[in-house]
């Protein structure tokens, strides 16, 4: 298993908001994780970067212990996290943004972040500031992957994007899926989702109420309706 992630336990304070969350992320694989506002799926993601640290369960990664690390160490681990409100430099021009991300062997060059991301390299010489929100969205995931990522963590990556972006950005996650690296998802928007995962987790409340592969989560709209209020009307 590349992550594995066994009966955390995450605090804000006295809060309790992770409550024996456990999860897996196997090689190569796109995992969702849903959930309802406040359900505690970026929290999550937080403590797996050791942001807000578990304070009891266990978190691996390549079976290697990562629970008590400090971010910059979990990042050095090949785990890449693309958080909610993206982290690129707004003054810098793109090409700038991914040459100070880009890491010495690096097995993503430049011309491969554009070749996924065309909007990029027409945009290259433009300020970070100046771009959409999809193209903001497409820069970060470039940033990561400038990283050699063996596991990208996207928060939300097409929340608020206009449909046609969303698309365009649902492909661009299928091709780096299909070179090989891992995704852990958090999303709301269920059509994404089931059109790019191999399994989804649905938290409630700080907790796993739903694990299952694409086909049976599909298939099961009663779990949707009961967990995510999504009405199937018929
Ligand atoms: N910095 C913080 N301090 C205190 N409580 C927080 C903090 N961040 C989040 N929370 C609380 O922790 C719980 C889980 O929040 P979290 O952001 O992980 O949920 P989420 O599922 O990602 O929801 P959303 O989609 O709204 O981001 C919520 O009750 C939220 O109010």
């Amino acid at each position: 298993m590349l992550l594995n992630v066994e009966h955390i336990h995450a605090y804000y304070g006295q809060s309790h908001v992770i409550q024996d969350v456990s999860l897996q992320v196997g090689e190569g694989e796109l995992v969702c994780l849903l959930g309802r506002n406040g359900a505690g799926k970026s929290t999550t993601l937080k403590s797996i970067m050791g942001i807000v640290p578990a304070r009891q369960g266990r978190i691996t990664f390549r079976g290697e212990d990562i629970t008590a690390l400090p971010t910059y160490r979990i990042s050095g681990r090949n785990i890449c996290f693309v958080p909610e409100h993206r982290g690129i430099f707004r003054l810098l021009t793109v090409e700038e943004n991914l040459k100070l991300a880009a890491h010495k062997g690096s097995r993503w060059s430049l011309d491969d972040i554009y070749r996924i991301f065309p909007r990029l390299k027409e945009r290259r010489r433009n300020g970070g500031g100046q771009l959409s929100g999809g193209e903001q969205q497409m820069l970060a995931i470039g940033r990561a992957l400038v990283n050699s990522p063996e596991l990208l963590i996207l928060d939300e990556p097409v929340e608020g994007l206009a449909p046609v972006i969303v698309e365009e950005i649902v492909a661009q996650l299928k091709q780096i899926r299909g070179s090989g690296i891992a995704i852990l998802l958090v999303e709301q928007n269920l059509e994404v989702c089931t059109q790019l995962a191999d399994r989804h987790y649905i938290l409630e409340s700080g907790r796993v109420v739903y694990h299952g592969d694409n086909a049976a989560f599909m298939a099961d709209a009663e779990v949707k309706d009961k967990y995510l209020g999504v009405g199937v009307a018929d």
